[in-house]
């Protein structure tokens, strides 16, 4: 079958690459090509965050957990690493964290090289040609599925320079602001902020620096660390994951703080609703 994948964040390009492993032809278009989508600025620990409907979530979160550990073996260069952890006031974790830019330009190359095409293009509706098209166009489907139960939940986080760090920090205790330290490679990302509703993606210095003393209250050493660069993404959020098919249009879409994680998961239920065609 011919596919038209609308989105190409995190979970577009992973129903791309489910759908050209079963031989389908796929081609990915997108206003923002994946290093300008909400996708890129995850952090990205793999953890259910701001998302349902629990047991679809709990699904869908352990095949993403199986595809990341397997990936993480691998060996390649994408970004993806099984990190230990502290989860303040629960104790130490093992889960999969993930180099979004890096991850993004791998799995951008994995469609390539499966033979899918990556087109940006801004639609005003979802297109009318091809045997399937999956939406996965995340906040965009306020207009692509004329679905206003899409709303934005702005996170602000920091990046800064590698000390050292090799396990995360993630501290969701009730009754205070969420914060997370993730280390990649060469960079750690200090997290974060959940404002709901807002649209703006212009960074707030009062909130980078309390999200640094935040930080610097789990790793010390955060406390001086070289700042590199400051970014809020806008996450999708909906009440529950829309994933349904419509006529000849899976929808896929409404991730929360929680697109990484569910992925994989996601991408192979798309892949059998498009199989079911
Ligand atoms: C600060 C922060 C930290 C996060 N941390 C984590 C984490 O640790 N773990 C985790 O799992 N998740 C995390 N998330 C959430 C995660 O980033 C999102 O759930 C995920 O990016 C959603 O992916 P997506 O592909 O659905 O949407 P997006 O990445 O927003 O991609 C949507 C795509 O649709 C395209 N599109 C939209 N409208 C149109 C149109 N009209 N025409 C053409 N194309 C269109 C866009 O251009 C884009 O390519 C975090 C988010 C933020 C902001």
């Amino acid at each position: 079958m011919r596919v038209v994948v609308v989105g190409a964040g995190v979970v577009g390009l992973s129903c791309a690459v489910r759908l050209l492993e079963d031989s389908h032809r796929v081609d990915v278009v997108a206003r923002d090509l994946p290093l300008e989508t909400t996708s890129v600025v995850a952090a990205a620990l793999v953890r259910p965050y701001r998302v349902g409907p629990p047991e679809l979530v709990a699904r869908w979160t352990a095949t993403s957990s199986e595809v990341f550990t397997d990936l993480a073996a691998s060996g390649e260069d994408h970004g993806v690493r099984v990190l230990p952890g502290t989860d303040v006031g629960r104790g130490d974790v093992v889960a999969p964290v993930v180099d979004m830019p890096c991850y993004l330009r791998w799995l951008a190359g994995r469609v390539e090289r499966l033979g899918g095409t990556l087109t940006r293009l801004n639609l005003a509706a979802l297109p009318d040609h091809g045997d399937a098209v999956v939406n996965c166009s995340g906040l965009g489907a306020r207009l692509l599925g004329a679905d206003h139960t899409v709303v934005p939940v702005a996170g602000q986080v920091v990046v800064v320079e590698q000390i050292g760090l090799e396990r995360f920090w993630l501290d969701d205790r009730a009754g205070r602001p969420v914060t997370y330290v993730v280390p990649r490679a060469r960079e750690i990302v200090l997290g974060g902020t959940a404002d709901e509703l807002e649209w703006s993606r212009t960074p707030s210095p009062r909130v980078a620096a309390d999200i640094v003393q935040r930080a610097a209250e789990l790793v010390p050493g955060l406390a001086h660390a070289r700042v590199l660069r400051h970014k809020v993404g806008l996450r999708p959020w909906r009440p529950d994951v829309r994933l349904e098919r419509v006529g000849r249009v899976v929808h896929c879409y409404g991730h929360g703080g929680a697109g990484v994680t569910l992925s994989w998961g996601c991408a192979q239920d798309v892949a059998q609703q498009v199989q079911e065609l």
